[in-house]
């Protein structure tokens, strides 16, 4: 600022100073949305005479050799349009889609935990669940009723939701992979279940011992015993990019299980890329092959870290409309069939983009992060959510307020 003032000779620097604060002004009233047309833009043009400075910065830029400094200033706010009126492009095109509200599925307690070898006991567990619970997560996915020779961590799934069925503030959802299991589910209180199919036939041999029609069959039969209970029942595609057996996964295979999916009534279908090596590059076209089967509203998105790009995928699936994500606190999880995928993205960090994007969550960043200490401390690890690890260090700054 201080080079750009004393190389634009002459326009006085305090002008300058005053007309560039009006421009971030400006700016933060069309992130906050209290700007939403070109008319608005106009009239706070107007009022703050912005308009005088982008047309004199962009007539010194071909002046003289401040080209740089000039354009950066000017492009990186507003665009001059041969009115010299002001259009912010690239911000309402790239936020067009994305949502006013985001609805976080925390899997921290059931994806999160299901892959520690050693046994986290049942009531660290609940206490974990409260603990997401009073952040303001509305879904907090609590166990699965899987056989316990597979998964050994989630033996205690009775306990656990007996514990928690009754929280007030949000829903438990637990994964049932057979009638066997949403029948002991729903005797343990469950009120919402989920069905785990996947798009890859050795990935679904390898974690449910059934190939993807076999599995498709289980799912339905789950879908038709809970119809009578009214209970919901969500539905997970593992595997939507890529399958630690197979290598990639057509995207025409992910819609083809997402539209079964949707066939037998599921209310929510979450897109798992369960080993984390999609990229937007893979996501756009396994989420457009989707789309053309699924409606946009009953999809979800669920991303592991592996290869850190989940929030790039998790941005690109906002800007195409998507509202609901999965994730889970502290970066926990990994699936005990997917040798080598690290957890999901962590919560903390979704709810921080998030706010930096001025999308409501109804998630207390600081509460959610007390949380996350809990169970890492618990586990003897450090916290793998960057913004955790980031604003555990501010020890001045009130997280809630980020
Ligand atoms: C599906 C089964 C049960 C089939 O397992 P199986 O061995 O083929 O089943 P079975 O019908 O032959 O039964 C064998 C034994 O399991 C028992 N059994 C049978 N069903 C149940 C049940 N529901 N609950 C408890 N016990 C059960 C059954 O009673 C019997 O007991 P035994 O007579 O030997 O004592 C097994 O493969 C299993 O439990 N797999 C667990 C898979 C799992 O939990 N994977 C992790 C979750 S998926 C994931 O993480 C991905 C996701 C969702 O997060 C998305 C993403 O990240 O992308």
């Amino acid at each position: 600022m201080q080079k750009i003032a004393q190389r634009v000779r002459f326009l006085n620097p305090n002008l300058l100073q005053s007309q560039l604060t009006s421009i971030d002004t400006t700016t933060r009233s069309v992130q906050s949305r209290e700007i939403t047309s070109t008319r608005e833009l106009r009239n706070a043009f107007d009022k703050y005479k912005i308009n005088v400075l982008s047309r004199y910065l962009n007539w010194t830029s071909g002046a003289n050799d401040n080209h740089h400094a000039a354009s950066y200033v000017v492009n990186r706010h507003f665009r001059a349009d041969n009115n010299g009126i002001c259009t912010k492009e690239f911000s309402s095109k790239l936020r067009k889609n994305i949502p006013d509200f985001v609805k976080i599925v925390e899997v921290g307690a059931r994806d999160g935990l299901q892959n520690e070898k050693a046994i986290v006991p049942t009531d660290v567990k609940i206490e974990l669940i409260k603990l997401l619970v009073s952040s303001g997560l509305s879904v907090v996915e609590a166990t699965s009723f899987v056989s316990p020779k597979w998964v050994p961590q989630l033996a205690d799934a009775k306990d656990v939701l007996a514990a928690v069925r009754d929280v007030e503030g949000a829903s438990f959802p637990v994964l049932t992979p057979n009638l066997k299991g949403f029948e002991a589910a729903v005797a343990a209180g469950a009120k919402e279940v989920a069905v785990f199919p996947a798009a890859s036939e050795s990935f679904s041999k390898a974690n449910l011992n059934c190939g993807i029609e076999d599995n498709l069959a289980r799912c339905r039969d789950i879908a038709s015993a809970s119809r009578s209970l009214t209970i919901p029942v969500r539905g997970y595609i593992s595997c939507v990019v890529g399958c630690p057996l197979e290598g990639r996964i057509a995207p025409v295979k992910v819609a083809y299980v997402a539209k079964s999916l949707y066939e037998m009534g599921i209310s929510e279908i979450s897109l798992g890329d369960t080993i984390g090596v999609g990229t937007p590059g893979t996501v756009i076209p396994m989420l457009e092959a989707v789309l053309d089967v699924v409606p946009i509203d009953k999809l979800a998105v669920h991303f592991h870290d592996t290869y850190g790009q989940a929030l790039s995928n998790i941005l690109i699936s906002l800007q195409m409309g998507i509202s609901t994500v999965d994730s889970s606190v502290s970066g926990l999880g990994g699936c005990p069939y997917a040798k080598g995928a690290t957890g999901n993205v962590a919560t903390e960090d979704v709810v921080y983009m998030l706010n930096g994007l001025g999308v409501k969550t109804n998630v207390d960043l600081g509460k959610l992060m007390h949380a996350g200490d809990f169970i890492c401390k618990h586990l003897g690890r450090p916290t793998g959510s960057k913004a955790a690890t980031a604003l555990n260090k501010v020890t001045t700054c009130n997280a809630s307020k980020l």
